[in-house]
């Protein structure tokens, strides 16, 4: 089993890059497929685990893609399946993206259901109830869900219950093809979802008012290949800001983007981190005492839940007493317990954790139990006293490149070992990082 070895006590001092967000590639290159003309090139690809899971979705479906250099490459004019199987939707959630485009382009589209995860059940009926409208007829049964409609979607008026990212991706792509207005309300408005509309638009789409609550898409008859770079991926950025904060470091964290990421700029200042808006990115220079503060994670722009565990990490580190609401998942502190195993002192009461300050974090054998989990220990192994072994790796391929690496680059004293203890780097082999998508 691969590990991660951190030993804390580092300051990290230089430059890192982020690369392109893995929240805005997955429903773009899910997109892709809406082309029933030309090739779709998509720029600043990250190389993470979810990356070749959504190739390979719809790869299996027929489509032509190649992915090199941080360019994916989508050549989906043949007749395409209109099915994704459970092997896929068991790797990653976002393989339901699929569904809208399938279903626009072809009238059908049947997709294994996801399950819950680590960080709750995450439903997918405000999907399903934006294709109804649409007129399409929905069946889940015997593991999947299948949808049909007899000629295009046809435009409607959609009230989204909660402005669920998902949701708002599905429908607006479904929309672009569909017979004519869709006006989609309450919906979610981080700016993943505004990087796809520009994408859409690009193939040709008619989609107004992306990063508002209000959305409207004029469906039109047909869509085509476009060239579009992804945009950096803001909960990359903000967990090496709360790194560098943590270690009373000071980092430039090149490529993040200020306007992306306001709510988490605002917390670390009320915590004394310095934070400065530069040209190319944002420099976080970390004070020798943190204050305690609370969060409360709400859809964009309020507090990213995906942002939640690394700031429990810095908490952890703050004087005073803190305090996490998490209101967006219903089951996202599975971390809580392996942070413990760091002698950390924490209550969970319902919905929030009080988070007691200054422990004095020891290095133990932790397992990552979801994605952001995975950086939050890591970044808590940072300050511990000894060595801090993160295992579960698998989740936090699926969302960070080289987040070692990128560390040990800072001055972080850190490595990735194999089950013999030798160190691997999954970025210097592609036959490696192809193998990814196995685990
Ligand atoms: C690939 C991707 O972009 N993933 C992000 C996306 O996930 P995802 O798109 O799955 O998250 P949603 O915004 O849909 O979920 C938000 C909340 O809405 C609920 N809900 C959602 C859909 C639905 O049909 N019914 C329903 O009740 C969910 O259970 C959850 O409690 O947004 C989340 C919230 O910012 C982030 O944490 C994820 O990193
Ligand atoms: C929860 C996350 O992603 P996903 O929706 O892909 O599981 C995340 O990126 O933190």
């Amino acid at each position: 089993m691969e590990k991660i070895i951190v030993r804390g006590g580092n300051q990290l001092n230089g430059t890192v890059k982020v690369e392109g967000a893995k929240n805005a590639v997955l429903p773009v290159i899910a997109a892709s497929i809406l082309a029933s003309e030309g090739k779709s090139v998509i720029t600043d690809v990250p190389t993470l685990a979810d990356v070749y899971t959504i190739n390979e979705v719809i790869r299996n479906m027929n489509a032509d893609v190649q992915f090199e250099n941080n360019i994916v490459t989508v050549d989906a004019s043949k007749q395409l399946k209109t099915e994704a199987p459970f092997e896929y939707v068991r790797k990653m959630r976002a393989s339901v993206l699929v569904l809208g485009p399938l279903l626009a382009r072809y009238g059908h589209a049947k997709v294994a259901m996801p399950g819950g995860c680590a960080i709750g059940s995450r439903p997918i009926d405000l999907h399903l109830k934006g294709f109804e409208a649409m007129g399409a007829d929905v069946h889940v049964g015997n593991g999947f869900v299948e949808a049909n409609v007899a000629g295009r979607l046809k435009g409607a008026k959609i009230y989204l219950d909660v402005p669920s990212v998902g949701a708002t991706e599905n429908i607006m792509m479904a929309a672009a093809l569909a017979d004519g207005r869709t006006i989609l309300e309450n919906c979610a408005k981080e700016p993943e979802i505004v990087d796809l509309a520009n994408y859409l638009n690009k193939m040709g789409a008619r989609v107004v008012g992306a990063g508002t609550e209000t959305i409207r898409i004029d469906g039109v008859e047909y869509l085509q290949g476009t060239e579009h770079p992804i945009i950096p991926d803001r909960v990359e950025a903000g967990s090496f800001m709360v790194a560098a904060a943590v270690t009373g470091g000071n980092v430039l964290i090149e490529n993040a983007v200020s306007e992306h990421l306001r709510s988490v700029i605002s917390k670390l200042e009320e915590m004394n981190v310095i934070v400065e808006v530069e040209d190319n990115g944002i420099r976080v220079i970390g004070p020798s005492e943190l204050k305690a503060t609370d969060i409360k994670t709400l859809p964009h722009p309020g507090f990213p839940t995906d942002m939640q565990s690394q700031m429990m990490a810095l908490m952890l580190c703050a004087e005073g007493t803190s305090v996490i609401t998490e209101t967006v998942f219903e089951n996202r502190f599975m971390h809580v317990e392996e942070f413990r195993r760091m002698n950390a002192k924490m209550k969970i009461e319902g919905r929030s954790v009080i988070i007691e300050g200054l422990t004095d974090l020891q290095g133990a054998e932790v397992a990552a139990t979801d994605l952001r989990a995975a950086a939050a220990l890591i970044i808590a192994g940072l300050k511990a006293e000894g060595f801090t072994r993160v295992t579960e790796l698998k989740h936090l391929d699926r969302g960070y490149v080289d987040f070692a690496g990128k560390l040990a680059s800072l001055g972080a004293d850190i490595e990735r070992v194999d089950e013999n203890g030798d160190p691997v780097n999954l970025y210097q082999e592609t036959n490696t990082i192809d193998s990814m998508i196995a685990k």
